[in-house]
């Protein structure tokens, strides 16, 4: 039996549709409108279709959006004053510093500078700290948004055998605390692990997150496991012409979908999920900073 396919861009679109809802009420109710700022340095192409995206989805949810564009070459500082004046600013709720950034920037010290409180991304010390220890956090917008989709398919996820692929500070690291939270029994495999496909076969639940085009086959996975991809890899499609590319993700969406219970597929699965989550993330920050009661539905 192959695999339900779960489908994140609807879920995405939902979830953005509950998102306007919540900015329609803080704005009829209460004469506020959430924003979000985003901070772009360079112009990698890649970041500024997301850039582009993310700031049209704000506006489509009825949010203020700031554009912050700065030059690959901007000094440190410059872009800290930015960052203070943004943190300083009470119609901005959420800040996002898009990365990667230019090498002589540290995305470390870019984010120690935002305001924990405005920190969407989840990637402050204080925000992994929260999460870590179960307290009110902003949790990271892709593991938040495949959290959603693993309860959404699976009900609670409690005594689940959880295993997550890769184990950067962006998506493995919070993915297992997300999973812990929910009480699943978590193990978090990387590029050292022994005997990775037999760990990855003890798993209910795959989140591949290592950012190797289709690393994960069939043949690592348990029948009827819930596997999510969040790896979105670029690689060459001579098959569709010359030059031409395609976006595949961290598992081999053939042979996994032979083998699960239900698969995300890339794209239009855990990508979309990140920037809903996102938008969530900052109606969720603009309720805090006016002492308004959270709203339901979307956060973790
Ligand atoms: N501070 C920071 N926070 C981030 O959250 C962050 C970042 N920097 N830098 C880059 C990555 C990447 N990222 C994506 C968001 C949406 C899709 C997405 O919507 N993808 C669609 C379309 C993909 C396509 O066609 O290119 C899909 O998977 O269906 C993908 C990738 C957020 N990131």
């Amino acid at each position: 039996m192959p695999a339900e396919i779960i489908d994140g861009k609807a879920f995405a679109a939902d979830l953005r549709g509950k998102v306007a809802g919540h900015v329609a009420r803080l704005k009829a109710d209460h004469g506020i409108t959430p924003g979000l700022a985003v901070v772009l340095v360079g112009e990698d192409p890649a970041s500024q279709v997301y850039v582009r995206n993310k700031g049209r989805q704000t506006v489509e949810a009825g949010m203020a959006s700031f554009e912050h564009k700065l030059p690959a070459d901007v000094p440190a500082d410059e872009l800290y004053a930015l960052i203070e004046r943004l943190n300083a600013d009470p119609k901005v709720h959420g800040i996002l510093c898009q990365f990667p950034v230019p090498d002589h920037l540290s995305e470390s010290e870019i984010v120690a500078r935002i305001d924990p409180a405005k920190d969407v991304d989840g990637l402050h010390i204080l925000n992994i700290g929260r999460l870590a220890s179960g307290q009110d956090a902003m949790a990271p917008c892709t593991p938040l948004g495949c959290l959603m989709l693993l309860r959404d398919h699976l009900g609670p996820l409690s005594g689940m055998n959880a295993v997550v692929i890769g184990r950067s500070n962006l998506v493995g690291k919070p993915m297992a605390q997300l999973l812990l939270g929910d009480s699943c029994t978590v193990t978090i495999a990387h590029s050292r692990t022994r005997d990775i496909e037999e760990v990855v076969r003890r798993a209910d639940i795959v989140v591949a997150a290592v950012g190797r085009p289709e690393m994960v086959t069939g043949d690592w996975i348990k029948p009827g496991a819930t596997v999510i991809d969040v790896g979105i890899n670029r690689i060459d499609a001579p098959e569709r012409g010359a030059g031409k590319t395609r976006l595949v993700g961290d598992c081999q969406f053939e042979s996994c979908a032979q083998v699960a219970g239900a698969i995300t597929p890339v794209p239009g699965g855990v990508g979309p999920m990140t920037i809903a989550c996102l938008l969530a993330n900052t109606v969720t920050a603009c309720c805090r900073a006016h002492g308004l009661l959270e709203p339901e539905g979307i956060t973790a």
